[in-house]
């Protein structure tokens, strides 16, 4: 607010003469007045507009002008308060201060002593807004669990926190492991409904004929196994954020039901009849390019245009030079403390190889690779050749994928060559579990060779053995991550259950 400019006051004096007097004081300096006599006056005219400066009487025949402070510092605190006194309560005026009013004036007080006040008081507001503007221009290295300070992810919290307290549908788009449900995360608690539930669901990895029950809920014996009713994500999402990760791999069938649902708020459970009525916010992401998925047939365009209101893209690591370095050393802080480690940084040549490294499996692979340096190796810098070779010789994957890939099919990668790590990357590098259809389970004519799965699985399990049991770590130097160990252990027990009722 510029000093010269005129400004608004809400005058809170009792006294009919004191508060004319007081307010030809404060016009004569520029000020646009509005003058009540009572406390509750000036609460309903705070409700209605805000001043820039509020001047309230201590003692008020309604109320003490310290109530109407407190309201103001919880309901108002960009106003600036300063309260007037009698001599009786200069104590009391001390105290005003200590909660948050800018100056007190004593009665009787003559125009200069106001107009130096008021002076002081909106020179202060000027300062206080110059500062927020500043800090808000500089770039934030860290956001509602991100970390980044480059000019592409400060784009993204720009427009997580313009979308966050919108209910407008939000659809995240990037390579695996760029952060897409970290985002979706932050659009929840950045905004109004943070204080409801924030309920993710990965389309991906729930088999096709449950997905429908995990959205909407079943009732009992709706199918076999349905032996209660149960809430669905819907249900469960109410008031809050309803997060359907991997949203391009959904079923044709389901996309239909679930753009009734996104159009009306209303939907059915599996073998119900009744309809219900829920208010979710939807967020979506896929790693997939969401149009060419429409073009092919795929992904419903009127889906599309439903959940694609709001897109935020996140940029692929290799593009964010900058983030690299600082991603690496917060995570080298984090895992040395895990781990009890003491690395202190990066060589200049261990950090130029991870600025040139072209990343696939962006903050995932990053994460994986500090990890395993931690985990492998003790000292305080973290030098070149601690580094997985692949980081030396360049991935082979384009900076422009036609379509985004999972971290883990290029984790692999990162490899190292140490001899443990050589065995289990080998195998780790074969195959993703979810290219491992049932029939190469089939029985061929030569037994020595066996389903690949198979092989993957025993050095899974010699991994998490050697790791005496710790399948985070087991996880880590495979370089896939925990959760893919726990996908493949579920697709396993299937293909085992398979394999023994053929
Ligand atoms: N900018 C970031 N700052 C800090 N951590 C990040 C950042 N981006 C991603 N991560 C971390 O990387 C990991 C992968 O992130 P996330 O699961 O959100 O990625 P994603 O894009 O949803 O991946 P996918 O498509 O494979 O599900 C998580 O542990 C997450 O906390």
């Amino acid at each position: 607010m510029d000093i010269a400019s005129t400004f608004t006051t809400l005058l809170v004096e009792d006294s009919m003469s004191l508060g004319a007097l007081y307010t030809e004081y404060l016009r004569a300096d520029g000020a646009r007045v509005t003058h009540v006599n009572h406390g509750e006056d000036a609460l309903n005219e705070l409700k209605q507009w805000q001043p820039d400066l509020l001047v309230l009487d201590i003692q008020l025949p309604d109320m003490s002008g310290m109530d109407i402070l407190e309201t103001v510092q919880q309901s108002y605190p960009d106003i600036t308060v300063i309260m007037i006194t009698a001599h009786g309560t200069i104590d009391i005026a001390v105290d005003a201060m200590r909660s948050g009013a800018f100056d007190f004036l004593v009665k009787p007080f003559y125009a200069k002593r106001l107009s130096i006040t008021v002076r002081n008081a909106l020179k202060q507001r000027q300062l206080v807004s110059l500062v927020a503007k500043y800090e808000s221009s500089l770039p934030k290295p860290n956001f509602m669990g991100f970390i980044g300070e480059s000019l592409a992810m400060q784009t993204v919290y720009k427009t997580i926190d313009c979308v966050a307290n919108s209910k407008a549908s939000a659809f995240i788009i990037g390579e695996s492991g760029t952060g897409k449900e970290v985002c979706a995360n932050a659009i929840h608690h950045a905004g109004s409904r943070c204080d409801g539930p924030f309920v993710a669901l990965n389309c991906a990895s729930i088999p096709k004929d449950l997905i429908e029950s995990e959205i909407f809920g079943h009732t009992k014996g709706a199918f076999t196994g349905a032996i209660a009713n149960r809430d669905g994500a819907a249900t469960r999402a109410h008031n809050g954020t309803l997060f359907l990760d991997e949203i391009c791999e959904m079923d044709l069938e389901l996309q239909s039901k679930l753009l009734r649902f996104i159009q009306t708020g209303v939907f059915q459970r599996v073998g119900g009849t009744k309809e219900e009525k829920v208010d979710v916010r939807f967020v979506s992401a896929t790693n997939r390019i969401p149009w060419d998925e429409v073009k092919a047939g795929r992904f419903r365009e009127d889906l599309f245009y439903r959940l694609h209101v709001i897109p935020i893209e996140l940029p692929p690591l290799r593009t964010r030079d900058k983030d690299i370095l600082l991603l690496a050393s917060t995570l080298l802080k984090e895992y040395n403390k895990e781990e009890g480690k003491k690395f202190k940084c990066f060589s200049p040549e261990a950090k130029q190889c991870l600025k040139s490294y072209s990343w696939p499996g962006n903050v995932r692979q990053l994460q994986n690779v500090v990890r395993q340096i931690v985990v492998l190796n003790d000292s305080d810098t973290v030098e070149l050749d601690m580094l997985p070779i692949q980081l030396n010789s360049q991935s082979p994957v384009s900076n422009k994928p036609k379509h985004y890939q999972r971290a883990e099919d290029v984790s692999a990668q990162a490899i190292d060559t140490k001899a443990f790590i050589g065995e289990i990357g080998q195998v780790a590098a074969l195959a993703d579990t979810e290219d491992v259809a049932p029939q190469h389970a089939v029985k061929v004519d030569d037994d020595s060779i066996e389903p690949l799965w198979l092989s993957e699985k025993r050095t899974i399990e010699k991994a998490i053995a050697l790791c005496d049991g710790n399948v985070p770590k087991a996880a880590a130097l495979l370089d896939i991550s925990a959760s893919t160990i726990y996908r493949k252990r579920q697709t396993w027990e299937e293909l085992q259950s398979s394999l023994s009722h053929s």
